[in-house]
């Protein structure tokens, strides 16, 4: 069992424009609405692939109620923590090329007593040991700063292994804090979190065994087109395949998390598995998440020790 939680949740809807105008009227030829919010979707990629999973989220209002009943729809289990104020709808922009334009909303507010009770609800699901904890997503406004060293903290006392995939101060937080199994950034991401731009592959093993040595035991770098790269304090393996032109890049890296937490065996092959997942997804409209039969793993190339001097870009 896989308990995920989601702080900031999220209705994701798509519109597809040929080409997006900024500043004139945009008429849309296709729209999607998702259940959405980086937990959730690693939940339902979960519960497409068979494994047993829980999802952990606050809700409010009508666009709350109506995520949660889209998430029943689609058996995705769920405890959800009602708030006063309302769930957020993020907006995805997709244009015919493929570029994606994404305006996240900043969430509700939560009073303290909400964010104890959300704490609370993830705790009882802790204390039945599931196999892994998944925090994923940004934090609502009145959560605080260091909401995931909480839960960190709540993870190591019932013995859960803890996956942490969120960015800005929150991820250096809980990074500075330790205690983490793996922490899955993009490469935007884990540059913001050591201080410094990424250019190569050396540049990112290099970041990610500092977060390594800070408080984790692996890191999965998503690399947008150019796949993926997995760091254990004993091995680097990259994994990726020919570009795609995306229908939608919303849950890519969710769906990548997924993947890496569907998959046995070796650390590549565990890789490889999520870069399939990743790929998958970006040829699926709005927040869709990929079905087993669309995954693809022999266009997956895997590479242990991959030439540091390479640049993201050559990959
Ligand atoms: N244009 C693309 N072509 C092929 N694969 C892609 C493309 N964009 C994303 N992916 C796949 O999706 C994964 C996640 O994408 P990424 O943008 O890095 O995640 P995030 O949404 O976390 O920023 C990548 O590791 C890759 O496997
Ligand atoms: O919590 P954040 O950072 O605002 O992100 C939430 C958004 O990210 C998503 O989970 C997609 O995430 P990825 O594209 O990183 O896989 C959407 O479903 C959701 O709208």
């Amino acid at each position: 069992m896989i308990v995920t939680l989601t702080p900031n949740p999220s209705l994701d809807r798509a519109l597809e424009v040929d080409r997006l105008e900024v500043g004139e009227v945009n008429r849309a030829h296709g729209g999607h609405l998702h259940p959405g919010g980086k937990g959730i979707n690693v939940s339902r990629v979960l519960v497409r692939h068979g494994v047993p999973t829980l999802a952990v989220l606050p809700t409010g209002g009508a666009d709350g109620a109506r995520l949660v009943e889209m998430l029943a729809e689609i058996d995705v289990p769920t405890l959800a923590v009602p708030l006063a104020d309302q769930t957020r709808s993020n907006l995805t922009i997709v244009e015919s090329s493929g570029v994606t334009t994404k305006i996240n909303a900043p969430g509700p507010r939560l009073t303290p007593d909400e964010v104890d009770a959300l704490l609370a609800a993830l705790e009882t699901q802790l204390r039945t040991q599931p196999g892994a904890l998944v925090c994923a997503g940004s934090l609502p406004l009145g959560a605080p700063e260091t909401f995931f060293v909480q839960v960190a903290g709540l993870a190591a006392r019932y013995g859960v292994p803890f996956i942490l995939d969120t960015s800005g101060v929150p991820l250096t937080r809980a990074v500075r804090q330790g205690g983490l199994t793996l922490v899955k950034p993009n490469d935007e991401e884990l540059a913001e979190l050591v201080g410094r731009e990424l250019t190569t592959v050396g540049d990112v093993v290099d970041a990610a065994r500092e977060v390594i040595a800070a408080c984790t035991r692996a890191v999965l770098v998503s690399l947008g087109a150019h796949g993926a790269l997995l760091v254990l304090a004993d091995g680097v393996w990259w994994a990726g395949g020919p570009p795609l032109v995306p229908l939608s890049t919303v849950g890519a890296g969710d769906s990548t998390l997924a993947g890496f937490l569907t998959a046995d065996g070796s650390p590549g092959d565990r890789l490889r598995t999520a870069v399939a997942f990743g790929r998958a997804a970006v040829l699926l409209p709005g927040t869709a998440v990929p079905d087993p039969t669309d995954i693809d793993l022999d266009a997956v190339r895997v590479v242990e020790n991959p030439d540091p001097r390479l640049a993201l870009k050559e990959l």
